[in-house]
């Protein structure tokens, strides 16, 4: 994740502010020292990293907190709108017809990123067209089409034509049904003079409404100047992000779009075609800061419940909220939990376990839970309709007789059961509760946010 070591090195110096209601030099100084070196260690740009540090301590030893404001909230709140400002808006991008142009280095990602845009747009009802003019790299064409079979979109590409501009001009002509067209380019070196006439080529001849460049997010200070050479052939309007899930830095992406004068649209987690996520600032940041992001969390526990009934017309996640909860519904919610992705990038997004809860499991912990529902899984699969239904018939005989057929020890049968209950009783709690009162609830949760305990309730920008 971006900056990740920002989260955790400001978390420690934050939760030493608790208690305290009011900042002295000695604890900005710290602060200040902390975001310098993380966003450092993370290759963003000096010069940047010299602005945000100053606004930061000028707000903090100068603005007046709120009346009930602990300093740690004071000085998270400040923290938290410099990064967003530094950051700033996601790139607009309108669930409209349009033409996108990416660009940018060799693997930096662009064909993946073609793909998962176009997955995305579908998801938004859009109908979208992958155009493949990469002639440059052998297995280009065979990736992009792969890879659109996936995402289940259109795909143009011609692997017998030489000429990237022809495949753009013919590609345009062939999907001219389709409401999104991405154009995808070869991969190029920015100073490459022969290159650079390629794309603003391509540019003229599917004249995009906006152009972006894609980043890989392992990229160091050579951005600023790749950046700029892109921004000076065909405009850069919006940055993607890419492989967010392999590094801890990111800095290079972020001073790029500085760079452009640009902003982030969208940001690449994975390698499938549905590993993207839309950029929200908001989001992003309160997660950077150890403050979840509810958002982007409640779109994947929707797509995942969404897949998961998929051809299941007999199974509704709401009519748990009314009968009783059964062995197959804890079945099926395990299903969504694993749709949702890795364990530890769901866990970023709960206000309160992100990033800190997370530093203090143990290394392997994600394996372990991930391994026993797995297990879980297989045992479930070993038990009778009758048993999945009604839990509670299920005695030390039947438990002997699940563990054989399923290959899995009697405790972990009865580890089983045991958290059936458990989530059983929980469930308990919610039903009955009206719609007012589930709001006010996840309003609480979300107040909640912040880890070290210190709510964050009624603070503008993080109560929403
Ligand atoms: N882990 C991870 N891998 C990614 C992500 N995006 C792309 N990749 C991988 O990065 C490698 C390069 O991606 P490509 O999409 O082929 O890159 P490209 O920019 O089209 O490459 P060229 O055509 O050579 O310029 C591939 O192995 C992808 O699977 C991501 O978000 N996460």
């Amino acid at each position: 994740m971006v900056l990740d070591n920002l989260g955790s090195s400001l978390r420690g110096s934050l939760d030493k502010l608790q208690g305290k209601s009011r900042l002295d030099e000695d604890d900005v100084d710290e602060i200040v020292r902390e975001i310098q070196r993380s966003l450092l260690s993370a290759d963003v740009d000096v010069s940047l990293v010299m602005d945000l540090s100053s606004s930061i301590e000028d707000r903090a030893l100068h603005e007046e907190p709120p009346g009930g404001t602990s300093a740690r909230d004071h000085v998270l709140k400040i923290v938290y709108e410099e990064l967003v400002d530094l950051i700033g808006e996601s790139t607009d991008i309108p669930l409209e017809p349009q033409t996108i142009l990416l660009a940018g280095l060799q693997g930096s990602g662009k064909t993946t990123t073609a793909a998962k845009m176009a997955w995305w747009f579908s998801t938004k009802g859009l109908r979208p067209a992958v155009i493949q003019t990469d002639t440059f790299r052998p297995g280009a064409y065979d990736q992009a089409k792969q890879m659109c079979e996936e995402a289940e979109v259109e795909f143009y590409g011609d692997p017998d034509e030489e000429d990237p501009v022809k495949i753009a001009r013919e590609g345009m002509e062939a999907t001219e049904d389709a409401d999104i067209h991405i154009v995808d380019t070869a991969g190029r070196h920015a100073l490459e003079e022969a290159l650079i006439d390629e794309i603003e080529e391509i540019e003229r001849q599917v004249n995009p409404d906006r152009s972006m460049l894609v980043l890989d997010a392992a990229i160091g200070q050579g951005a600023k100047d790749q950046a700029r050479e892109f921004d000076d052939s065909i405009g850069i309007d919006g940055v993607v992000i890419t492989k967010l899930d392999g590094t801890a830095k990111g800095g290079g992406a972020l001073t790029a779009v500085n760079e452009t004068d640009s902003s982030i649209g969208f940001l690449g987690t994975g390698e499938t075609v549905q590993d993207i996520e839309r950029f929200e600032p908001n989001g992003f940041i309160s997660r950077l800061l150890g403050m979840g992001d509810l958002k982007q969390l409640s779109e994947r526990v929707e797509r995942a419940m969404q897949e998961t009934q998929e051809g299941e017309d007999d199974w509704d996640p709401e009519d748990i909220m009314k009968g009783s909860f059964t062995l197959k519904d804890m079945q099926k919610q395990m299903e969504a939990m694993n749709k949702m992705g890795p364990l530890d990038q769901v866990l970023d997004m709960i206000p309160g376990l992100g990033g800190g809860f997370k530093d203090e499991l143990p290394d392997d912990a994600m394996d372990v839970t991930q391994d026993r529902m797995r297990s879980f899984d297989v045992i479930m699969d070993s038990m009778t309709e009758e048993e999945l239904e009604n839990p509670r018939i299920v005695g030390a005989s039947r438990v002997r007789r699940i563990a054989r057929g399923s290959g899995k020890g009697e405790e972990l049968v009865q580890e089983l059961l045991e958290q059936h209950k458990m989530m059983e009783r929980t469930i308990k709690q919610f039903q009955g509760m009206g719609d007012g009162d589930m709001q006010r609830m996840m309003k609480k949760l979300q107040n909640q946010g912040g880890g070290g305990g210190g709510g964050l309730g009624g603070m503008g920008p993080f109560g929403d």
